[in-house]
């Protein structure tokens, strides 16, 4: 199932580490050497320090707000790269985004004091290429210093930056830790809700690159696609595959049979087992994983979402897939329209927290504040979404969140105000979910680190109620 990874940027560039060995071993601390290749530095041209310009704005644009990286790779500079130096930039920011931590407990060993913006970016950037990418040691090193060259701000400290890192070139990386990569509020939480031993999965899963998920319609051949994209096929149907890059390259993606998804995010539609000639409603559909999901299995499904840009996305999916939905674009809370529905989903807006193998600026990007704010909207929408349901119907709660307010708090509270509904225990293995991640009261609490061995999932929580009254 392994191909051979990207390369981007200039020569010899990035070696994607990938995440999703089959035997994922935990290796919980790094202390290895950074790798060397014999190359001169003069096969590097100015185009890879270009790269590695970009992929410090990238990385500081992320840790700045959750949808930065996105934004600067749309603007110059980033647009004007070649798409190979492009694709090694965004690598470059991403791996130092997952590993910051570790990256800045690495420099912290070697430097009195931290020294600006500027010049610590050249250096997060150039270890990130040591550790993640395994960039030639001396590419990183020389490139770093060129970068340093360019700018009146990083100029005086181009011997610093030379010294560092050829410290750490001779001397190894020394050991740390994946938890150094976690931001220490919201490691404090997840240690307090689900303890020590989750708590070094869930930071070990900061540390890869995670597989690319796939969903297939049911009519479709799953075996044949599988072998097509190189993929394997996990409990629940999902394929996934080591493959990365423009998936729109890939092997029957015109047909419309298939759509990218992670493993966790199908299981809630899954757990509604919609039938053909059902009802279904998606009351915060966009850009419509689930959505394609419920209409493929042949249910007569509608699609609410406030936001006019993440239905365009919905829309398009929908169109290469072949498949229908009625459409609405509106607050949930704002919609009058009277009917029930056999299938009700709610996939509400929330912290995100649990996505961040995919996206490691939510990490960052996530606020106590946003939590509770969050909640609120939740609890408002899951009202919302009681109304639609009829009665012997049934209602899915999920959420991408870590954050037990959004999750299990969030669950309690609405079946206290909401009698007429009770919860129906989740099968974990007839929806593709992990054993562990069933909770007493027959939810599913998924947690990034759970089936470390197949290459891991996003966390969820997920919740499958009936309507009885
Ligand atoms: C977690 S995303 C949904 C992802 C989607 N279910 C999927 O699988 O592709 C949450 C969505 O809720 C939408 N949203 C937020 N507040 C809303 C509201 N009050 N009414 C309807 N949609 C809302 C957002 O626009 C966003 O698209």
């Amino acid at each position: 199932m392994s191909r051979p990874p990207a390369r981007g940027g200039d020569q010899g560039r990035p070696q994607n580490r990938g995440s999703n060995r089959g035997s994922a071993q935990r290796r919980h601390a790094t202390s290895h050497k950074p790798s060397n290749r014999p190359q001169g530095e003069d096969r590097y041209p100015e185009v890879g320090v270009q790269a590695r310009l970009v992929a410090g704005i990238l990385l500081n644009a992320a840790l700045e707000k959750r949808t930065g990286l996105d934004e600067e790779m749309a603007k110059s500079p980033a647009r004007d790269l070649s798409p190979a130096d492009r694709a090694f930039a965004r690598a470059c920011a991403m791996g130092a985004l997952r590993r910051l931590g570790e990256i800045d407990q690495i420099l912290g060993k070697r430097l009195k004091a931290l020294p600006g913006l500027p010049t610590m970016t050249i250096l997060r950037i150039a270890v990130a290429q040591m550790l993640v990418l395994e960039t030639p040691s001396f590419a990183a090193v020389s490139t770093a210093v060129k970068l340093a060259e360019r700018d009146n701000k990083t100029r005086p400290y181009k011997n610093l930056i030379n010294a560092v890192l050829r410290g750490i070139d001779r001397d190894g990386f020394g050991v740390t830790k994946p938890e150094a990569n976690l931001p220490e509020w919201l490691a404090a939480r997840w240690l307090a809700n689900y303890g020590d031993e989750a708590l070094k999965g869930l930071a070990e899963a900061t540390r890869f690159e995670p597989p690319t998920d796939i969903s297939v319609k049911p009519s479709a051949d799953r075996a044949a696609l599988a072998q097509a994209l190189e993929a394997n096929i996990l409990e629940g149907g999902t394929l996934r595959t080591d493959r990365r890059g423009d998936v729109a390259q890939w092997p029957h993606f015109e047909d419309g049979d298939w759509w990218v998804q992670d493993a966790a995010a199908a299981i809630p539609a899954r757990l509604l087992d919609v039938q053909p000639g059902q009802t279904a409603l998606d009351l915060c559909a966009a850009p419509g994983g689930k959505t394609l999901q419920l209409a493929a299995s042949g249910a007569s499904v509608v699609a609410v979402d406030r936001s006019e840009s993440r239905l365009k996305r919905l829309r398009q999916n929908f169109e290469r897939t072949r498949l229908h939905a009625e459409v609405v674009a509106i607050p949930a809370e704002d919609w009058e329209d009277d009917r029930q529905f056999d299938a009700v989903l709610l996939d509400a807006p929330c912290s995100a927290t649990g996505t961040y193998r995919r996206n490691p600026e939510a990490l960052r990007a996530a606020r106590p504040a946003d939590i509770a704010k969050l909640a609120d909207v939740q609890h408002r929408l899951l009202d919302v979404a009681a109304q639609k349901v009829k009665v012997g119907g049934k209602l899915v709660y999920c959420v991408c969140s870590l954050e037990r307010e959004e999750g299990e708090t969030q669950m309690i509270a609405f079946l206290r105000r909401n009698t007429g509904f009770k919860t129906v225990a989740a099968e974990p293995a007839s929806v593709g979910a992990p054993l562990e991640a069933l909770t007493k009261e027959g939810w599913l609490r998924i947690l990034p680190g759970q089936w470390e061995e197949k290459g891991s999932l996003d966390g969820f929580f997920i919740a499958l109620l009936e309507r009885t009254a």
